[in-house]
């Protein structure tokens, strides 16, 4: 357990997958980091290493995972005593229990998976390139459905529906670690983060459309026993 004072949380999005770089709408759809996103991974590890992870929160998708193993990977300190490990879902009746084991409990560094965590679902656009889609619907149409707070894009979910998963995940799961002083990774999305940006810096609707995130940067928030955020740095 760390000094209650300097918990801090470190988001991140995920390093670019082949379908950020090809400008293609993923959404839920699992695409990879490609050797840019891990390269970015990487370089995120170093940026981080000063901070000694003692838990993880990731999505569902392998890209928000990938990201998340190879940011632990500089953390040396912790990681020499301690094992990453992916926590699966108990609850899930396809889950065999394979993730289970004796000993070692607590030289672990829990990675908890949460589809709450996932990326806003793109619905009809998924697979569709962005700026051919700009080009057939109009420019102003496709930025409402990529950064406006409650516009839904064809058949899939408004920031405002993220948030409504994000948000509650956060505080039920995540908040608490903080507040008992713990340093918290969550590697996540684009717009999963956005929403849950938006809620700890208090940002009103209108100001969600100008906030972007870049893939691979940590920011890293230091946050009191209360759980209030008292510091914010982004680590470009
Ligand atoms: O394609 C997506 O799922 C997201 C994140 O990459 O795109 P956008 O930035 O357009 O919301």
């Amino acid at each position: 357990m760390n000094d209650r004072k300097k918990a801090k949380l470190i988001l991140i999005r995920h390093g670019q997958s082949t379908w950020n770089a090809d400008n293609r709408f993923s959404g839920w759809v699992d695409i990879p980091l490609n050797s840019t996103g891990r390269r970015e991974a990487m370089e995120a590890a170093q940026k981080i290493k000063e901070y000694a992870i003692d838990v993880c929160f990731t999505s569902m998708l392998m890209r928000a995972k990938e990201t998340t193993a190879i940011c632990l990977t500089e953390n040396s300190d912790r990681c020499e005593k301690k094992s990453p490990v992916f926590k699966h879902d108990a609850d899930n009746p396809n889950w065999h229990g394979w993730d289970k084991y004796d000993g070692y409990i607590k030289e672990e560094i829990p990675i908890y998976t949460s589809p709450d965590l996932d990326e806003r679902y793109y619905g009809d656009l998924q697979g569709y390139n962005k700026a051919e889609m700009a080009e057939e619907v109009g420019k102003e149409i496709v930025h409402q459905w990529r950064r406006s707070f409650s516009t839904r894009p064809p058949g899939g979910e408004s920031l405002e529906d993220t948030a409504a998963r994000t948000i509650p995940y956060f505080q039920k799961q995540i908040l608490p670690y903080l507040k008992d002083g713990n340093n918290v990774l969550v590697s996540a999305h684009g717009n999963s983060l956005r929403s849950i940006i938006m809620h700890l810096d208090n940002l009103e609707e209108s100001e969600v459309p100008g906030l972007e995130l870049a893939t691979g940067i940590p920011i890293v928030y230091t946050v009191n026993e209360e759980g209030k955020i008292v510091d914010k740095q982004i680590l470009e």
